[in-house]
C-alpha cells in the first residue's frame, strides 16, 4: 500500500499534511524562515540553506528573499538561476528548472490542484502535476505557471502571464491564457549582439 507521499509524487490524489509530508513541510517552513531572515552579507549561508532545502541546486543560484515553497525537496534548480522577490513555488509535484533561468518578481510556480467537485475537494484530498522549465528562460514578473506545464528552451514569458499549456522552444509567449506572441529569431540575436557591442565600446573599463 503506498503512502500519501508516494501517491503525491505519483501525481495521484493524496491527503496533504499527514505522516512524512507533515515532517517534510515543517522542515521546509524552518529552512525558508531562516533563508528569509538572512542579510545580503550572508550569501554563503543562503546557498547552504538552499542546498538543504532543494533536491538539487546548481552553481550561481541567487534567490531574493522572501521566497516560499511547500516542501523544497521536490525542486531541482540548474546553474545561473535568479529569482526576484516574492517567488512562490508550490512543489507538491516535481519542479525542474533548467540552466540560465531568470524569474521576475512575484512569479508563482503552482504544481498543486484540488478536485473540481466540492464534496471531494472538501475532504482535503488533492493532487500535483509536475512543472518543467527549460534552459535560457526569462519569466516576467507576476507570472503564474499552472500544474503540469512544460516551458521549452530559449523562451521569454511576458509579465503577468498565466501559463496554462506547454510553451515550445524559442518563442516569446504572453497573456492570460499565455499564448505564443512570436518566434525568437536570428534578427533578435543580431539586434541584441549589436546593443552589447555598443555597450562594451561605450563603457569605461
Ligand atoms: C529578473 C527579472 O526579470 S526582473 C524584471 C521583470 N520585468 C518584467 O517582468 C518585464 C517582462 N517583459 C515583458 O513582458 C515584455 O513585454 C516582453 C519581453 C514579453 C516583450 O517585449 P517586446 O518584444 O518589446 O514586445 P512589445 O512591447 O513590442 O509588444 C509586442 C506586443 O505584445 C504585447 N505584450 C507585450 N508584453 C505583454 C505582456 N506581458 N502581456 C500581454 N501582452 C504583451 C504588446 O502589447 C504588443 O501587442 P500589440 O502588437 O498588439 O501592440
Amino acid at each position: 500500500m503506498p503512502t500519501d507521499k508516494e501517491r503525491m509524487l505519483d501525481q495521484k490524489l493524496y491527503m496533504a499534511g499527514v505522516g512524512e509530508l507533515a515532517t517534510d513541510n515543517k522542515k521546509s517552513r524552518r529552512l525558508t524562515r531562516l533563508f528569509n531572515n538572512t542579510t545580503e552579507e550572508q550569501q554563503k549561508y543562503r546557498i547552504e540553506l538552499l542546498q538543504q532545502l532543494f533536491e538539487s541546486v546548481g552553481e550561481k543560484v541567487f534567490i531574493e528573499p522572501p521566497f516560499r515553497c511547500d516542501y523544497g525537496c521536490h525542486i531541482t534548480v540548474g546553474n545561473n538561476f535568479y529569482a526576484n522577490f516574492d517567488c512562490i513555488i508550490i512543489d507538491v509535484a516535481k519542479v525542474n528548472i533548467g540552466n540560465n533561468v531568470f524569474f521576475g518578481p512575484r512569479v508563482g510556480v503552482y504544481t498543486a490542484g484540488h478536485p473540481i467537485d466540492p464534496d471531494v475537494r472538501n475532504t482535503l484530498l488533492e493532487f500535483g502535476k509536475e512543472i518543467k522549465i527549460g534552459n535560457n528562460v526569462w519569466v516576467g514578473g507576476n507570472t503564474v505557471i499552472n500544474p503540469g506545464v512544460t516551458i521549452g528552451n530559449n523562451v521569454v514569458i511576458g509579465s503577468g502571464s498565466i501559463v496554462t499549456k506547454d510553451i515550445p522552444d524559442n518563442v516569446i509567449a504572453v497573456g492570460n491564457p499565455c499564448k505564443v506572441l512570436r518566434a525568437i529569431t536570428a534578427e533578435d540575436k543580431q539586434y541584441w549582439e549589436q546593443q552589447k557591442a555598443e555597450y562594451e565600446a561605450d563603457i569605461e573599463h
